[in-house]
């Protein structure tokens, strides 16, 4: 996988610190230990009522010991949307803090499409980490998490949401129902601007919405878009800044003319090497 089109200056301001991430992190390493992330500290702690087997993050127990907020119907659905290297995982990581400082319970989901950090930790571009179970659906969630554990649970943020088909029941059922309040950060569009999974399908849900914008690879101004710089054409692509910039209107539509004469001009030369077979 080659990338077809590169920026025309280098981006130290923006540049990724792996060393913060430890891809070896396992599940007790996470668990019951504090961590420091960017100078917080996130308690990662199992409620003591019940016993879910995914890490619930919360900075006081004793919360854990207050009515459910499943009977109420005071949910809240908040979405932050916007390209890739936008802030989307950061301000979601930001949000869990809050709530975990306001004494409420905390679960972090992301999609197991998602295996670039591994499948324990929520991580941002910049190496910032959290805790968190991996999905294929969201609905296998309150089974899987344990039905008690959900029932104590008050905030649920969900990372990569593009990724889930069920998004939209799941927000639906978990805010009007169940009384949660669920953050969700996802693309609201694909390489090719179309509108990603059930992103955008949630927004008539929502309280609130948030659209990010990163900085343009090629002119540093706002970027909207995500450039794939690469030949493939699938929807679903998993990756990072090897495959995907982010682009201001303009150089999206330069990008995209750069990017698609490299694919013709790829396509054709595959087409000559088989006639010559
Ligand atoms: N082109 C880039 N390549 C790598 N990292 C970037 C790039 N642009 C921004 N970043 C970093 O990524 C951070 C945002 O990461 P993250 O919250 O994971 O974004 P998102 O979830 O929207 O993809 C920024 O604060 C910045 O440090
Ligand atoms: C634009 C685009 C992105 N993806 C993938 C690439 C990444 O794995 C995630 C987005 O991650 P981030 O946290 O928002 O940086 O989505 C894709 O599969 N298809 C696309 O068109
Ligand atoms: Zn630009």
């Amino acid at each position: 996988m080659k990338a077809l089109i590169a920026p025309p200056f280098s981006l130290t301001p923006m540049s990724l610190n792996l060393s913060k991430i430890s891809p070896l992190a396992s599940k007790s390493n996470l668990c019951n230990s504090t961590k420091n992330v960017q100078n917080l500290k996130f308690f990662c702690t199992k409620p003591i009522m019940a016993s879910p087997r995914f890490p619930v993050v919360s900075l006081q127990n004793r919360y854990l010991h207050t009515e459910p907020s499943s009977s109420s119907s005071s949910g809240e659905i908040h979405v932050i949307v916007g390209p890739m290297f936008a802030g989307k995982t950061t301000t979601l990581l930001r949000s869990i803090q809050a709530e975990t400082e306001k004494g409420r319970s905390v679960a972090m989901i992301k999609s197991n499409k998602d295996t670039r950090y591994g499948l324990d930790s929520v991580v941002t571009h910049d190496g910032v980490k959290l805790p968190c179970c991996a999905l294929a659906s969201l609905s296998s969630f309150r089974q899987k998490f344990g039905p008690d554990a959900y029932d104590q649970l008050d905030v649920i943020g969900i990372d990569e949401a593009q990724f889930f088909e069920d998004l939209y029941d799941f927000c639906r059922e978990a805010a009007d129902h169940d009384g949660k309040t669920v953050i969700v950060a996802g693309l609201d569009g694909d390489y090719l601007r179309r509108s990603f999974g059930s992103v955008l399908d949630i927004i008539p849900l929502a309280d609130s919405v948030t659209k990010l914008t990163a900085r343009c690879e090629f002119c540093g101004k706002h970027a909207y878009f995500t450039l794939r710089k690469t030949e493939e054409t699938q929807t679903e692509l998993i990756g990072g800044s090897d495959i995907y910039m982010p682009v201001c209107r303009q150089h999206y539509v330069s990008g995209q003319v750069v990017v698609e004469a490299a694919r013709i001009v790829l396509e054709s030369q595959k087409a000559q090497c088989g006639s010559y077979l």
